[in-house]
């Protein structure tokens, strides 16, 4: 039996997750993204798509707390965190990583993963946490011990950050996303940077951890490569408003997202940027 898009989309409904409804952020004049309504269920994969500019990161944004939108909400299990700070979010489950990578080069892989635990413990972002209180320190430590072995970056764990290729300070990035136990992880990006075969790589780890870990990825993705094999579900963005939404098949083979990237400067739908 053939499950339709309408069936998939009911389906995905019904699940726990990030639900944006009627989305409006402005920057004064400008509406960057302009009533949009989509869903990332915890236990699959959703892509957010579209051309440079198409209001993408500024969503991403509203979800993780940095901007309040003009108008809508944003509601994750059931909690409406539309104005709620970053700690709230954070505590609550919802992790992010950035388009450029934002590691500490002076410290070491393992330092810099552990603050993706200690941020969740301390409800703040790396950049401000506090120090954790001593009997949570094991805790840190060894979830950035099982962070590090599921992104297979166990050796590196002394490595100081800045000294890394672009290929693994990704995947000491995610190491430290995965070691605050989030239950949806916001990825812009994450695979920005990496050649065909690290981006294919990092692309079937990202598969891993959604199995194993059960939870939620909304990610932004220009690797056409990237959102095929590893998205259930895909909502496109252009100038700020939802073009398209579907499974993987029906964007790639979207005349109406085709000719949004057409006509821009980065190509077509269907490669590598
Ligand atoms: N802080 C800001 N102030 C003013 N305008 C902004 C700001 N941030 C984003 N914009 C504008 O909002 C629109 C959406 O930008 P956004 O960065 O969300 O796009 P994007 O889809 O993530 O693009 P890209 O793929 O290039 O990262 C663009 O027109 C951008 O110029």
């Amino acid at each position: 039996m053939t499950i339709t898009a309408t069936e998939v989309a009911e389906s995905r409904a019904a699940l726990a997750g990030l639900h944006i409804d009627g989305l409006v952020i402005r920057f004064g004049g400008h509406t960057a993204v302009n009533r949009l309504t989509m869903h990332a269920p915890i236990g699959q994969v959703t892509g957010l798509i579209g051309p440079n500019g198409a209001g993408k990161s500024t969503t991403f944004n509203a979800c993780s707390g940095s901007l309040t939108p003009a108008e809508g909400a944003i509601v994750f299990d059931g909690v409406d965190l539309t104005k709620a700070p970053e700690s709230k979010r954070a505590h609550l489950g919802i992790g992010r990583t950035f388009q450029r990578i934002e590691l500490f080069d002076s410290l070491s892989v393992a330092e810099n993963v552990a603050l993706g635990r200690e941020a969740r413990l301390a409800g703040v972002s790396p950049v401000t946490q506090l120090l954790p209180r001593r009997g949570e320190r094991s805790l840190v430590t060894e979830a950035a011990r099982r962070a590090m072995e599921q992104c297979g970056i166990s050796d590196l764990a002394t490595a100081r950050a800045g000294r890394l290729s672009t290929g693994q300070r990704r995947l000491v990035e995610l190491a430290r996303a995965l070691a605050g136990d989030f239950r949806l992880l916001l990825l812009d990006e994450p695979s920005s940077g990496l050649d065909h075969s690290e981006s294919d790589a990092f692309t079937e780890l990202l598969r891993q951890v959604v199995a194993e870990n059960g939870i939620g990825i909304l990610i932004v993705e220009h690797d056409m490569n990237v959102i095929s094999g590893l998205c259930d579900y895909a909502y496109v963005l252009d100038f700020g408003q939802l073009i398209f939404e579907g499974v993987p098949a029906e964007v790639l083979s979207s005349d109406v997202v085709r000719k949004a990237y057409l006509g821009t400067e980065d190509g077509g739908v269907g490669g590598h940027r």
